[in-house]
């Protein structure tokens, strides 16, 4: 007797199977006949797949648009100019108010892991209070992970550095950071060298905002390479943004991309956020800004989408949704061939549990009983329709559902509704 089982769905792999689920673990992946359940979701012809995970987002600051004004020039530097504004005079509550919404959108898309920067230069830490907050709010259905992250500076602002060390004493998770921020170069490789001994006496994961740039001489990433070997940080890494590699000299690149590797840092490109930032001081033509993604992979680096921000001093739009991350990054990023496509659903669901460094993440037996069921027939169809979820499990427990997505047609001579998925077969 399973508790719920989604049958006949196809997994992002191709293969068909039916899933059981016993409270909150995925008991069985195979054909279960007519076995019984307290539930059964009916997924033949849809894709069956791990959930969302954005593995870079920044839930203190979302849903503020307009407050107190929106960013006239598009740029980063007025962005962090607003946000230092707003976060004056905005109130602990607002911020858990916000940020519980998001995670209702969240939940609702599939997204079932976030990792947050949470803003740490503010002397009265509310921010670090109210994301703590809210991570035991949504922790039975949301895995928040939280970055200690000084948003004006680690030292560039007086009082960064303590705040940073105090809300990570308060429980936030990783280490953050933002170098190419600092007052000069060597401040900012200086930034980089004390964040990772930090990582590395705590025993957490790092994080950082990394050469958010469109200046090719923004480096920080090499320090970054250099410190997390020489702490053994392997795997427990990560470049945010990393935009100044799209502008940096190609030799120079030659020689990064293995130290990358070499490093095992992981990279967190943000394509909504950094095609509408980057490349605002440019006329024609006018860089992107995006990093270089499909290089890093050849080199074996690990790669994820991030969706950065979502109505916020820095971005307008944004849904929460993942394939729209996806989906903008398979196009900045021209990763256009089937393998390409398929491999830009894989980033923001296994890649990206990857960086987390999510225990039990996955459609496997054993595995934490969460998944999504999307109206489309595989992910490239996932991807390209940015589908419905249709239901949406999180730790055995259904928390969402959506129709379908077909259209009722008035037009003679034409068929009364319209599915934009593929023809079957
Ligand atoms: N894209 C960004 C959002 C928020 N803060 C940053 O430094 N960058």
């Amino acid at each position: 007797m399973f508790d719920i089982i989604v049958k006949g769905g196809a997994l992002p792999d191709g293969s068909i199977a039916d899933i059981g689920i016993k409270g909150d673990r995925i008991a069985a992946i195979e054909a279960l006949g007519d076995a019984e359940a307290g539930e059964v979701i009916d997924a033949s012809g849809d894709l069956v797949s791990p959930p969302f995970v954005d593995p870079h987002f920044h839930l203190d600051a979302t849903l503020s648009y307009g407050q107190p004004r929106i960013n006239a020039s598009g740029t980063l530097l007025e962005g962090i100019a607003l946000w230092g504004e707003l976060k004056q005079v905005t109130t602990e509550e607002e911020m858990i108010d916000r940020a519980l919404t998001y995670c209702d959108w969240a939940a609702s898309m599939g997204l079932l892991a976030i990792r947050s920067h949470v803003d740490t230069c503010d002397d009265s830490l509310k921010g670090v209070r109210a994301m703590l907050a809210v991570r035991e709010t949504v922790k039975d259905y949301i895995d928040l992970q939280l970055v200690a992250f000084p948003q004006d500076g680690f030292y560039r602002d007086p009082t960064a550095r303590a705040n940073t060390l105090a809300a990570l004493d308060m429980g936030l998770d990783v280490v953050g950071g933002i170098p190419h921020f600092e007052r000069s170069m060597q401040d900012g490789a200086e930034s980089v060298r004390e964040l990772c001994r930090i990582a590395a006496e705590r025993g957490l994961r790092i994080d950082l905002h990394c050469d958010e740039s469109d200046d090719p001489m923004s480096r920080h990433i090499e320090t970054l390479a250099q410190e997390v070997t020489r702490h053994g940080l392997a795997g427990r890494a990560t470049g945010s943004h990393l935009t100044s590699m799209h502008s940096m000299d190609n030799y120079y690149v030659s020689k990064l991309l293995p130290l990358i590797a070499e490093a095992g840092i992981a990279a967190i490109p943000n394509p909504l956020i950094n095609i509408m930032i980057q490349g605002r001081h440019d006329t024609f033509p006018k860089r992107r800004g995006l990093t270089r993604v499909k290089e890093m992979q050849a080199h074996g680096i690990t790669v994820g989408w991030g969706q950065d921000c979502v109505r916020d001093p820095w971005y307008s739009l944004g849904t929460g949704d993942m394939l729209d991350v996806a989906f903008m990054g398979m196009h900045v990023a021209q990763m256009s061939s089937p393998e390409e496509m398929a491999r830009c659903f894989d980033m923001v669901t296994n890649q990206n549990a990857a960086i987390l460094g999510l225990a039990d993440y996955g459609l496997h037996v054993g595995a934490t009983a969460s998944l999504v069921v999307l109206d489309a027939a595989d992910p490239i169809e996932a991807l390209r329709l940015r589908a419905a979820r249709l239901a949406v499990i999180s730790k055995g427990r259904v928390i969402a559902r959506s129709p379908r997505m077909d259209a009722a047609l008035s037009l003679p001579g034409r068929p009364a509704t319209i599915r934009r998925r593929h023809a079957p077969g």
